[in-house]
């Protein structure tokens, strides 16, 4: 008798960490904007992006580039309340981020089952986290809270936390974060000017968007 077939699992979803060097940051004030943008951050070469809740578009934004740029994996951004967090998984995101992390919220984002990145600035942050088994974290705001020098210190005691740093980012800087052991990968709006979201400027946008994909560590 042969022995039956093992059940087939689906591939292990990979770490939001591990998705791209780079997670773009978009704060998008028109829905309308937010499959061209997906699409040319896409043929950048980041197809992990990360939408903010900051404004109202940002839901109608979640729900479009889901449906329509299957290739971007969306995330949520400035997700602050578990509310935020239904709505956003409601919506099609397939990952969740906050700027900080309370009980409250932490409860909500490990119940949806989405990957989640919350943020951290502190040890004792950090360590409340690898408490409850959260290792994947977002360090914010990474350049005002110590940046590089704070995370290569945090490398030391807690080498079991690995970090996306956001927050005063850009291409000359992601390599230096990137060299880091702890850090998986940076998020930042640096490929998103304002005046090319402004114009339309998809191109541009592309543009930039590869000079942040080529971004390796120092
Ligand atoms: O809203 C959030 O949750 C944030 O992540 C805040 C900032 O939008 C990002 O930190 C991007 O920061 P910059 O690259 O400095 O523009």
């Amino acid at each position: 008798m042969t022995a039956p077939a093992a059940p087939s699992s689906p591939p292990p979803t990979p770490s939001v960490l591990d998705l791209a060097p780079v997670i773009p940051v978009v704060v998008l004030d028109d829905a309308a904007d937010a499959v061209p943008l997906a699409r040319a951050l896409v043929a950048g070469g980041l197809p992990a992006i990360e939408v903010t809740l900051r404004t109202d578009a940002a839901l109608d934004a979640i729900r479009a580039i889901a449906a329509e740029v299957p290739e971007a994996v969306v995330g949520a951004g400035t997700v602050l309340t578990p509310e935020q967090v239904r709505a956003t998984a409601d919506a099609g995101a397939r990952f969740l981020v906050s700027p900080g992390s309370t009980e409250r919220l932490v409860d909500a984002m490990q119940a949806s089952e989405l990957p989640f990145l919350p943020g951290v600035s502190t040890v004792s942050e950090t360590l409340a986290l690898l408490e409850r088994g959260v290792a994947e974290l977002k360090f914010f705001p990474a350049e005002a809270a110590g940046g590089v020098t704070f995370l290569k210190a945090m490398a030391a005691p807690l080498p079991g936390a690995r970090f996306c740093p956001t927050g005063g980012i850009s291409l000359a800087t992601a390599p230096d974060y990137l060299a880091l052991p702890n850090v998986g990968c940076v998020g930042g709006s640096w490929m998103l000017p304002a005046d090319a979201l402004a114009e339309k400027d998809w191109a541009r946008v592309e543009r930039l968007s590869a000079k942040a994909a080529a971004v390796r560590p120092a």
